[in-house]
């Protein structure tokens, strides 16, 4: 693997999603089909609740040690709540990621039957504010994710709103990180290597640089977005219902060096999951001569148990 070329990440898509999906959606479909990634602005969530939830993270990771794993839920898979520093590992690595995070899942009507699959959210109760900015937050990042979803079926050749049904009341997940300040690396990095598991990912806050992706060429490309603006990548999930002609490709977070390595860095990714009973069967139209078909239907669900085993989330 040769390091950044920053020439090449010129041809990761950058566009603006006030524009009408059927103008975006080539541009799109050729940057996941290469890079897996995208670049967008003008996606809707307002900036104003933007950096209220920026701050609210901020508020939660200074909290003491022992409040946050007050929060803790042990045994729940890293589903909901926080999850201590250096307790995921990425697929194939031996040492665990130098972050912790907190993960919001969908707020679900009491007795719901998705309930089974979505464990209840908790809330910092020492941030009274927090629980309406993220749920807030987490409907607006579904709004955002719906339209890029519907500029991806257009370029798949499929209806225009296709996926709404696959994701209604989908298992997405809201995950704040904070990547402290760099001791005692040893060989750790913010985060290793990955292929993200579900859908689609949207994330803010990665103006602050770090953030790599894996090119066909092997070369880590770094993805730089404007401040507010989205980094939106592919998951395993979409890659697989497209017999990966949209890539999820391999990322990472790699540590800083000089005076940013005693700055934390804070992000947000929204990993927008399928409904947990939805099949991801190969799409008939990703399917011809040169691309046969890799993969068997599987449940979005029992697709998802499967590699949270593999990050160490669950067992
Ligand atoms: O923090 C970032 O910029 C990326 C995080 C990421 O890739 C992840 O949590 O899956
Ligand atoms: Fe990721």
């Amino acid at each position: 693997m040769t390091e950044t070329n920053i020439s090449e990440s010129k041809n990761i898509a950058f566009v603006s999603l006030d524009k009408p999906v059927e103008e975006l959606a080539d541009e799109l479909g050729r940057s996941f089909g290469e890079y897996g990634f995208a670049v967008i602005e003008n996606h809707g969530i307002d900036q104003a609740l933007i950096d209220k939830a920026e701050a609210m993270s901020r508020a939660f990771f200074d909290l003491p040690e022992d409040v946050k794993r007050g929060y803790f839920i042990d045994g729940g898979g890293g589903a909901r709540g926080y999850t201590p520093y250096r307790t995921e590992r990425a697929v194939g690595q031996t040492v665990t990621d130098l972050k912790e995070f907190w993960h919001v899942g969908r707020t679900l009507p009491a007795g719901d039957p998705l309930e089974e699959f979505m464990p209840a959210n908790v809330w910092p109760e020492e941030l009274p504010e927090f629980r309406e900015i993220f749920e807030t937050l987490y409907a607006e990042f579904e709004k955002a994710g719906a339209k890029i979803l519907s500029a991806i079926a257009l370029h798949l050749g499929l209806e225009k709103n296709w996926f709404d049904a696959t994701v209604e009341d989908g298992n997405s997940v809201m995950r704040l990180l904070h990547y402290p300040p760099i001791e005692n690396a040893e060989g750790a990095v913010r985060a290793a290597p990955h292929g993200d598991i579900n859908t689609i990912t949207l994330l803010l806050g990665a103006e602050e640089a770090g953030l790599e992706l894996l090119s066909k060429q092997d070369e880590w490309v770094p993805v730089s977005p404007p401040p507010g603006a989205l980094a939106v990548n592919i998951g395993d999930m979409l890659a697989r219902l497209t017999n990966d002609k949209l890539r999820s490709t391999i990322h990472r977070v790699r540590n800083p060096e000089g005076e940013a390595s005693k700055r934390s860095r804070f992000s947000m990714p929204f990993f927008l999951h399928f409904r947990p009973d939805f099949v991801i069967e190969t799409l008939p139209g990703c399917v011809d001569e040169e691309h046969p078909n890799k993969y068997e239907p599987l449940s979005s669900h029992e697709f998802l148990q499967q590699r949270l085993r593999e990050i160490n989330l669950t067992k």
